[in-house]
């Protein structure tokens, strides 16, 4: 992060409809927790067993963290009076904000959280409407709401409620705001108690920053706050309120431009464009520009830098460097606060939250955090002022340092106790599936790669051939007839401008010649006939596409759209082998409720020998260690350490065997049921096993069971599988299922580059 560089927006509008249509419209659904299968379940879960803690909870009040959600639970409420920056577009219209704001809980953090969309203007109706909902959770986000009805609305709640009521835009905002703030000061060479800062917006966020700013020690008379009337001086009545007054200062400034002559902060929190050259210009010299409008900042970095090549920029944006959003905030703030009960989260919370994010950015960043920042490892500096909000380390400082100030300050129901187990607890709470891909992606980035898109008149196969090269993952090359492509892309509004985006028909490529001869170089032995491979070069894209790679025309191919993956397989293997001294196979990635665990084969041995079994296991190991796992290998069977005895898994045994006098250097044992190898009580119950935790790379008996284990993971246990993917070919080439949608194709083309190396 060494310089300015904006890679987005990496996407059209059309993709965030798409996005947002795509499946069951909507960010998030609602899963159960408990199984409900049985008359038995269905007696517990309901009447009568559900009369139990219904009793329970009435006697004791507190048990209903025992036996409910409410502990976990935080619900995103707004009525849409202030949508981002968007201004008062209505509840329903806010709702895909709150939605977003609800599935950022969960990401992040692990708090459950649903969006309420309360459709009423009027405080009164609006806290009526929200005080009494506190059984129900264990927090309140208010969220959106306009000033200044939200301070009316967020102090009354406060008072009614006895669980935190957090308004995000002030506070959360607030808290990111000051960490960004204290961290360029720092950089700057600066004294808060002689910085000079010139807000613009008097709203929910820019209010609630001045605040806190001031609470950390700038003097009041050092801070003016703007609106769209420009300054709030002593003595001004036009569009002011007892909000606004309060941090009226005396000064001859009237207009935003007048107050940032020589000011040396400026904080935007009103509208796009609000900051312009001359203003910037006028700022003192290092001057720090917080322009925190959304989703378009008051000034672009691109501006700003142009004009002050001195400046230190953050926007709200994720697109740029430095971004300032209360996303670092929320999440792990009301983790930190349900985990101690919090009735409120209060000013010493707020501070040891902006406080603990300060710090994190000035420290060295790990290996396993420097894929969060793309691959590259940001040192604290001008481009490096906050943590991003991909950085794992967040939610195992964050949520620590609000719990202990809630304790602190006496507000803590339940304190903890234990705290390494808790910061445990925090870590294992983060979502593997975007760490994995995360981690990929990261990688491909700073390593593009080009990628043949097989089927490229398919509309999916475009769009996920745009959005890969959107994404800033490589250049993409579409295979297919040009009118048809462009056609297709026209009539789906997908834009094939982009540069690093191209086009190629293998009927007019210079190069079939040379491909066909390559074939056939290969398969003269095979049956073929030279006109054979040179009609699978002309007619069929796997042939080549995967020949372009061969010959190192492109890096990776991805197909598999149109047609069976046996069938591109088999097209795929008569160009490539797999590396020498390696063994092709198929390797699935099953993420699950919180757990990540590599299946193989998935994909290429129908029914290994005991010595396939252990070639699948190294290679399966090897690619775990590639993203990023400490490999624990079970080989499964339908019985566990000889019981019951059978041929099938005579063969793990055997493979075991040989995996031991091979000298591997990971852990692997078996055979195993799949139950003891995923489940640390019943694996206690074998001593002598020697994995050190549950197995984390699942290595199958047979194909059939396999594929079997995993579809059904994908559909009964609602897990997300990516894959199988291709491991160990010499060339990489991804295989998606039969009819993948656009992101599918994207993960697996990332997948493809990524094993490109
Ligand atoms: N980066 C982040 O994490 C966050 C960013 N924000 C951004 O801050 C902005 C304000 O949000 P919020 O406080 O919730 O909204 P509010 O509606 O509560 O307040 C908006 C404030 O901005 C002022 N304003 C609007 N346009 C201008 C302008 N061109 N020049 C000067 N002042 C202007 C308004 O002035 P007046 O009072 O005269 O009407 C008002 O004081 C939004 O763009 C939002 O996206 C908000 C929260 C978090
Ligand atoms: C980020 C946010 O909450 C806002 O812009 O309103
Ligand atoms: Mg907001």
């Amino acid at each position: 992060m060494s310089e300015e560089k904006k890679t987005g927006p990496s996407f059209t509008e059309q993709e965030a409809l798409l996005f947002h249509a795509q499946g069951r419209p909507g960010k998030l659904e609602v899963m159960p927790t408990k199984p409900m299968a049985t008359q038995r379940d269905l007696s517990l879960a309901y009447s009568p067993g559900v009369a139990v803690p219904v009793r329970r909870i009435a006697e004791d009040p507190a048990l209903a963290f025992e036996y409910t959600t409410r502990g976990n639970m935080v619900a995103v409420i707004t009525n849409g009076t202030a949508i981002l920056g968007l201004g008062n577009l209505g509840p329903l219209a806010s709702k895909p904000v709150m939605e977003g704001k609800s599935v950022l809980f969960k990401r992040f953090a692990d708090v459950d959280s649903i969006d309420l969309e309360v459709d009423t203007e009027d405080p009164d109706a609006f806290v009526n409407c929200v005080r009494f909902l506190g059984p129900s959770f264990g927090g309140i986000n208010l969220e959106d709401i306009k000033a200044p009805e939200c301070f009316i609305i967020e102090s009354r709640l406060r008072e009614l409620m006895d669980i935190p009521v957090f308004h995000d835009d002030q506070h959360g905002t607030a808290i990111i705001s000051t960490a960004g703030l204290l961290n360029a000061l720092h950089l700057t060479g600066r004294d808060i108690r002689t910085t000079r800062l010139v807000c613009n917006g008097a709203g929910a966020a820019g209010i609630a920053c001045i605040e806190l700013v001031k609470a950390m020690g700038m003097p009041a008379e050092n801070v003016t706050l703007c609106d769209t009337k420009g300054v709030v001086y002593k003595g001004r009545t036009a569009g002011v309120n007892q909000w606004k007054s309060a941090h009226a200062v005396e000064t001859p400034a009237r207009s935003l431009a007048e107050a940032l002559e020589g000011a040396d902060v400026f904080f935007g929190l009103s509208a796009k464009g609000a900051l312009t050259a001359d203003m910037l210009r006028s700022m003192n010299q290092d001057p720090i520009i917080f322009a925190m409008a959304n989703p378009d900042p008051e000034i672009t970095p691109e501006e700003a830098r142009a004009i002050r090549a001195d400046a230190i920029v953050a926007t709200g944006r994720s697109d740029y460097p430095n971004q300032v959003n209360n996303v670092l905030g929320f999440p792990y703030i009301f983790r930190g606060a349900l985990d101690v009960r919090a009735t409120t989260i209060n000013e010493e919370m707020k501070i040891a939250a902006a406080e603990a994010l300060a710090r994190l950015a000035r420290e060295d960043v790990p290996d396993e955090v420097a894929d969060a920042y793309r691959g590259q490892r940001p040192r604290f500096g001008r481009n490096y002022i906050i943590p991003v909000p991909f950085d794992p380390r967040l939610i195992s400082t964050i949520p620590e340092a609000v719990a202990r100030a809630a304790m602190a300050t006496g507000v803590a129901r339940r304190p903890i106790v234990d705290w390494e187990a808790y910061r445990n607890q925090l870590s294992a709470r983060r979502d593997p599936a975007a760490g994995t891909l995360q981690r990929i992606f990261a990688k491909v980035r700073e390593k593009p790669r080009r990628v043949v898109f097989a089927e490229g008149e398919e509309e999916q196969v475009i769009r996920a051939a745009a959005s890969f090269v959107a994404q800033g993952l490589g250049s993409a090359v579409l295979l297919g007839r040009d009118d048809q492509i462009r056609a297709t892309a026209a009539a789906a509004g997908i834009d094939l401008s982009r540069e690093g985006l191209s086009i190629q028909n293998a009927r007019l490529s210079t190069r079939t010649r040379d491909y066909a001869d390559h074939l056939y170089a290969r398969l003269q032995r095979r049956g073929f006939l030279q006109r054979d491979c040179a009609r699978m070069i002309n007619t069929d894209r796997n042939h080549f596409g995967a020949t372009m790679v061969a010959l190192g025309d492109a890096d990776a191919m991805v197909s598999g759209v149109t047609r069976n993956y046996s069938v591109v397989l088999d097209d795929v293997r008569h160009v490539l082998d797999p590396k020498p001294g390696q063994r092709m196979i198929g390797v699935s990635i099953a993420l699950c409720r919180g757990r990540t665990v590599l299946i193989a084969d998935t994909a290429v041995h129908d029914m290994p020998s005991a010595e396939e079994l252990a070639a699948i296991a190294v290679q399966a190991a090897r690619f775990a260690r590639r993203l990023g796992y400490t490999p624990r290998v079970a080989m499964l069977a339908y019985s566990t350490f000889g019981h019951p005895e059978g041929e099938r898994s005579a063969r793990l045994r055997e493979a075991v065997g040989l995996l031991d006098r091979m000298r591997v250097d990971f852990e692997y044992d078996g055979e195993m049921a799949a139950d003891v190898a995923l489940d640390p009580r019943k694996m206690a119950l074998y001593p002598f096993c020697r994995l050190t935790g549950p197995a984390n790379v699942l290595i199958m008996p047979a194909f059939h069971a396999a594929s079997i284990a995993t579809k059904m993971l994908q559909e009964l246990g609602a897990a997300t599988v990516i894959g199988p993917l291709l491991v160990g070919l010499d060339k990489p080439v991804q295989i998606v299922p039969l009819g993948a949608r656009d992101t599918d194709i994207v993960n697996m083309a990332a997948f493809a580059a990524f094993d490109a190396g």
